[in-house]
């Protein structure tokens, strides 16, 4: 395995929208070189789809990667698959995965033709210089249309139609003609034996025993058991203690060649260390590091607290746990006079912050709530620029005497592919969103069923809550969307707190836009109203803009004699009752002077939109 030259080797990638098929065409490939044994029918386990929370949702959030061995020719192949994670959240998992590689099968659904994903992967895969090869999927479908999609690639991607590969990944059918494509079309990896060693580390996981095992792609040189390696990033040094390649389980070797891309042990501890995109040497050498180098960028924030707050301990230890197999969760400490000890976590989106809890709800068994998520802002005051991303930190701007100059909020170019006929639709959506630079164009020529690319800019704040589940249901299902990084822009952001009592309560303040002070902070106090159990006396709901109040409701005193159940009756009963009261006393969050349920507060923030 270890020995293959370098001209028969070849790293190439599946790149697609979600559920175009390619975890099918990878078992396929998989299956068809021999590297597993053929599923049995029915069983649909796919083997690259690793994480429980990944097979119930049908979705790639970790990239895995495999090696196989493919015979053309009288010639033995080495091909190197790298799979890549299938949402616009990942979409740095994507970047980093296709530095490994020369090349990437661009699969496309026949039945539901390019999608938004099928785009931006495209752009990235072609930036990077690889060698693209178009691949129509599910044709065995009888409502596919393999024409119409071919002909959809060829105007949108510029490729040849002569080059499309159709295939069902399903069936098998025409995935003999992939194999053959990614060793006739796909160039080897560069990089020469006798050049001092570079690995590209492109991927990391954590092992119980062993440490951090790394994913790495070698660029020049060959690594071996036992060789002292330092890391271009953290400068700090290592011993390889085992390395191999995934085939498509871990096979030890004694070494990685040039072009090679397998795993390695090497005493590190901390999957902190493991840095993607970080460039690997030998100890002694020194080596220009592999360019593109960035660290992953926490896009989504929101506090995470344990429904019983005595959990805390133990909540914290399975953040601490499964953040050491998902390295871009970051993790801070917080805490709130309403909700006890918690953390802050910053996700790259919410789907990322949605499968984290599912894992932490599935592998460690535990309740918690997460409070509605806010992306980081720019406060740029007079002297300097901070980043806040909770709503706590927020400066009051209406007042002079915090010196805020001007408030900057993130943006992204977003992308939506959708048949023409909801078109108008989805401009009102995107215009209720505060989109600006509105364009779209036609993906087909013509026709009844074509399909439409809109582009347009959006405040991430607007689509990290329900914009996609909007998008979908205002679409019938049809729409894709995808969004990538454009930056900030300054913004008229503002902080609302709400005051009970005329007392605010923290955990309860968000960050809204000015156009939409009046609705938020309606709909807020009303729902506010609802959830507040009644005090005995008269407590106002306000919502407020620095002094200004922007909404009211008032909820009015108790009426009915509470202790009236307690005159007469048995000993035992009052006692009872008293203490009914002690444990309902404990539950209550005193805020100011109004007793709050926990449930309450839960309740509010669960929903709470910023
Ligand atoms: N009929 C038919 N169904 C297919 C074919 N290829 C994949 N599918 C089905 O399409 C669905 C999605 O396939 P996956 O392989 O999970 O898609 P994916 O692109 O890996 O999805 P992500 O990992 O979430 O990005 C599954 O239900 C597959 O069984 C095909 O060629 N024909």
């Amino acid at each position: 395995m270890e020995n293959f030259p370098r001209d028969l080797i070849r790293n190439f990638s599946i790149i697609a929208h979600i559920d175009h098929g390619k975890s099918t065409l990878a078992d396929r490939l998989l299956e068809l070189t021999g590297t597993i044994g053929k599923r049995q029918k029915g069983v649909n386990s796919q083997v690259l789809d690793k994480l429980k929370v990944e097979r119930e949702r049908g979705i790639t959030v970790k990239a895995q990667t495999a090696s196989m061995i493919y015979l053309s020719e009288g010639k033995k192949y080495l091909l190197n698959l790298i799979d890549t994670p299938g949402h616009v959240d990942f979409a740095w998992e994507v970047s980093r995965s296709l530095a490994a590689c020369q090349g990437a099968l661009l699969l496309v659904d026949a039945t539901q033709g390019i999608q938004a994903q099928s785009i931006s992967v495209f752009h990235i895969a072609k930036e990077r210089g690889l060698k693209i090869i178009p691949v129509l999927n599910k044709i065995d479908l009888a409502i596919a249309q393999p024409e119409l999609v071919a002909a959809q690639m060829e105007s949108t991607f510029g490729i040849n139609l002569a080059d499309v590969i159709p295939i069902s990944a399903k069936t098998g059918k025409g995935v003999e003609n992939v194999l053959k494509a990614i060793v006739e079309r796909i160039p080897p990896p560069v990089g020469d034996e006798s050049d001092p060693l570079k690995a590209l580390l492109f991927d990391s996981s954590y092992d119980r025993y062993r440490g951090v095992i790394s994913l790495v792609s070698i660029q020049g040189g060959v690594l071996r058991k036992g060789d002292r390696i330092v890391s271009c990033h953290t400068r700090k040094k290592y011993e390889v203690t085992e390395l191999g390649i995934m085939h498509p389980e871990e096979e030890p070797t004694a070494s990685l060649g040039p072009g090679q891309v397998g795993y390695i042990a090497c005493s590190m501890k901390e999957s902190s260390e493991a840095y993607v995109g970080d460039t690997l040497h030998r100890v002694g050498e020194s080596v220009e590091p592999i360019p593109g180098f960035k660290p992953v960028k926490a896009m989504v924030y929101a506090g995470i607290y344990p429904i019983d707050s005595n959990d805390y301990p133990k909540l914290e230890e399975s953040i601490k746990r499964l953040t050491l197999t998902d390295r871009s969760v970051e993790v801070s400490r917080e805490s709130s006079t309403a909700l006890g000890q918690g953390c802050r976590l910053g996700f790259l989106g919410t789907l990322h912050m949605d499968v984290f809890r599912q894992r932490l709800e599935d592998e460690y068994d535990a309740s918690v709530i997460i409070t509605a998520p806010t992306v980081p802002y720019k406060v740029v005051y007079h002297d300097r620029t901070a980043i806040v991303s909770n709503p706590t930190d927020f400066p009051d701007v209406t007042d002079s005497a915090n010196r805020v100059k001007e408030i900057q909020e993130p943006i992204v170019n977003a992308s939506i592919v959708v048949p023409q006929d909801y078109l108008g639709e989805m401009m009102d959506l995107c215009f209720s969103h505060r989109a600006e630079n509105l364009d779209h164009r036609y993906l087909d020529a013509s026709g009844a069923s074509a399909r439409i690319i809109l582009t347009c800019t959006l405040p991430l704040a607007e689509i990290v809550t329900d914009f996609y589940d909007k998008l979908k249901s205002r679409s019938s299902g049809f729409a894709s969307f995808d969004y990538e990084d454009a930056g900030y822009q300054p913004s008229n952001m503002l902080k609302m707190t709400f005051l009970l009592n005329s007392k605010p309560v923290d955990a309860l303040a968000l960050i809204v836009h000015r156009s939409a002070e009046q609705e938020v902070g309606r709909a807020w106090v009303k729902k506010l109203h609802k959830v507040i159990p009644r005090q005995l006396f008269e407590v106002p709901i306000q919502a407020a803009v620095g002094r200004r109040i922007v909404a009211r409701e008032t909820l009015s005193a108790m009426r009915a004699d509470v202790t009236a159940g307690l005159y007469g009756g048995h000993y035992e009963r009052k006692l009872k009752h008293l203490e009914n009261q002690k444990e309902s006393k404990r539950k209550m969050k005193r805020v100011g002077s109004i007793d709050l349920p926990q449930e309450a507060f839960f309740d509010i923030l669960r929903t709470k939109s910023s």
